[in-house]
This record gives C-alpha cells, structure tokens and sequence, in this order.
C-alpha cells in the first residue's frame, strides 16, 4: 500500500514558517490576481488563494477581467501592473476569457513580478537551468517541495511526466531534469504503446491531463512515486488523474484533494514573498 504524500500538511508547514517570515520581513506583498470572474475553477482557487495570502499577510487585489475582453486590453491591464509600484507580484490565473490568448498575458508580465514564473524569461531561465532566485510555475515547484519534504531525490531515476502545459507538464519537467533525472514527456499525441512501456519503467510519474482514471494500476512498477496533478470534479467530488487502485502498487502516492492542490497555493504564497524580497534589495 503506497504511503501518503501529505501535500496538506506539508503546505500548512509552509504557510506557518512564511506567516513568520512576512511579519519579520517588514515587507508588504501584494500580489495581483488577473481572472476570468465566469469561469467556475478559477472562482474558486483565486478565492482559495486570496483567503491562503491574507493569512500569511500577502495582500491581494482582484482584477476580473470582462467576457469579451481582447488580448490586447489585457495586456494593457498587465502593463499598468507592472508600472503599479504597489503591485509587487502578478497572477494571471488560466484560463482566461475566450479570446484573449494566455500565453501572451504571461508573456506580458514583468518578468521580477511574474511570481507563478510562467512567461518566457523565468521559463527560459528554469529551461538553462540558470542559478539564482527566479519564480518557477507553482504546481510543479510545489511537488519538488513535496518530494523533498519526504526525502525523495529524483536524481538517476526515470521519471515521466504526462501533459505539456506551461503551468504544469513543461516545467515539472524541467525541474526533474534540472534535478537529474531521466525525463520522459508524453502528451496527448503519444501513442498508448509508447506510454504504458515507458510507464513501466517509471520510478516517478507526475500526471495532469484532466482526465479521472487516465493512470491506471497496471503499467505502473512497483514502489513508484507517483504525483496525481489532476483536479477534476465528478459527482460534486474532487478527484485527479490516477485510478484508486495504483495506491495498492505505488510506494507513494499524492491524494486529491490534500495533495498537489494544496502544495500549488502555498508554493504561490512562497513565491510572492520571494519576489518581494528581489525587489526590495
Ligand atoms: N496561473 C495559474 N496558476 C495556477 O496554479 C493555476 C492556474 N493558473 N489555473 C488553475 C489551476 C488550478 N489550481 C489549483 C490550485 C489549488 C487547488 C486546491 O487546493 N485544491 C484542493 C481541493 C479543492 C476542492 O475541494 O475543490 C485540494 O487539492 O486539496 C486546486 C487547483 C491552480 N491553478
């Protein structure tokens, strides 16, 4: 029976030593959380991150942005954020509305202030693996926290990462890498063949595709680690990407909910504090 990867408890720890840190800092973050208002998910997780920020003194300001909005209206929405000396951090929570391009609001943000690490200077720097403070995505960096925490090191194993998002499957992978692992990616255009024999060999698996059940007991080898990214909601109920049963075959295992969830708005807080401290040096 696989071992629990505690994301709760771990991001509770995270958030207790980041409330201490804020109040000593004598710093002020203020973070600017950039949504779609229409869209249900991101209600509910900004509404989670605002609640997750006021209690480690994170300031935050709500920014929704209008059905019908265009890329470029959004992008000047950004441009004054980075202008905003109040402003120290910027979220802008996928997915936006339909017709504004996301990729482009992320690339709009100034890069000291892009605390979620998702346009194309701090995902640059995390692909050369550059040294130093730089923000990287939440939920992968999240689930490094994670491992470490439990002491497991991914350097020499084979990990496969399932998705290729900007917010998850691209940067998992290159934190595993940069971390020394053997990577696999496979996405939605990878064959089932492909897949299940690297599966078989996977020491580690992360998996966000938004599919309940994509990941099965069967292929998975014994003892592996797997990391369960998938947020769905069937019946009322939270739930991720992995079948139940692989809990039997695992060594370790993150549930939904109290998994990655948690781990992703504690790393955000963490972030935020981060860039704060840059940009008062
Ligand atoms: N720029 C950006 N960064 C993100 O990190 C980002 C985003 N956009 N867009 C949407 C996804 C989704 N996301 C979640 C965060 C926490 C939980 C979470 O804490 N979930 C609880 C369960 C909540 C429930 O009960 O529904 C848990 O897993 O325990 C879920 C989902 C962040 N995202």
């Amino acid at each position: 029976m696989a071992q629990i990867l505690d994301g709760k408890a771990v991001a509770k720890e995270l958030r207790e030593k980041l409330a201490i840190e804020i109040g000593e800092s004598g710093l002020h973050p203020t973070l600017a959380v950039v949504y779609d208002p229409n869209d249900g998910g991101s209600k509910l997780y900004v509404g989670m991150k605002q609640r997750a920020a006021a209690k480690v003194g994170i300031k935050t300001q709500d920014i929704a942005v209008p059905a019908g909005s265009t890329t470029e209206a959004v992008q000047q929405i950004v441009r004054e954020l980075n202008l905003d000396p109040d402003v120290t951090g910027i979220l802008i929570q996928a997915p936006l509305p339909a017709g504004v391009d996301d990729a482009s609001i992320f690339a709009t943000v100034a890069p000291e202030k892009d605390v979620d690490g998702l346009g194309v200077t701090n995902q640059g720097r995390l692909f050369a693996n550059e040294e130093g403070q730089y923000p990287v995505a939440a939920t992968p960096k999240g689930v490094m926290t994670l491992l470490d925490h439990y002491g497991i090191n991914p350097a020499g194993k084979q990990a496969v990462v399932i998705g290729r998002s900007q917010l998850f499957g691209r940067p998992m992978a290159a934190l595993l890498l940069n971390a020394d692992a053997t990577v696999t990616i496979a996405h939605r255009y990878t064959d089932e063949a492909t897949l299940t024999t690297a599966l078989q060999q996977a020491d580690i698996v992360a998996v966000g595709v938004g599919i309940p059940g994509f990941v099965t007991v069967d292929p998975i080898k014994e003892g592996a680690v797997v990391v369960d990214v998938g947020m769905n909601v069937v019946n009322g109920k939270a739930v991720g990407d992995v079948d139940p049963l692989v809990a039997e075959k695992a060594g370790w295992l993150t549930p939904v909910p109290g998994g990655v969830g948690p781990m992703t708005i504690a790393t955000l807080l963490e972030s935020t504090f981060e860039a704060a401290k840059e940009q008062a040096k």
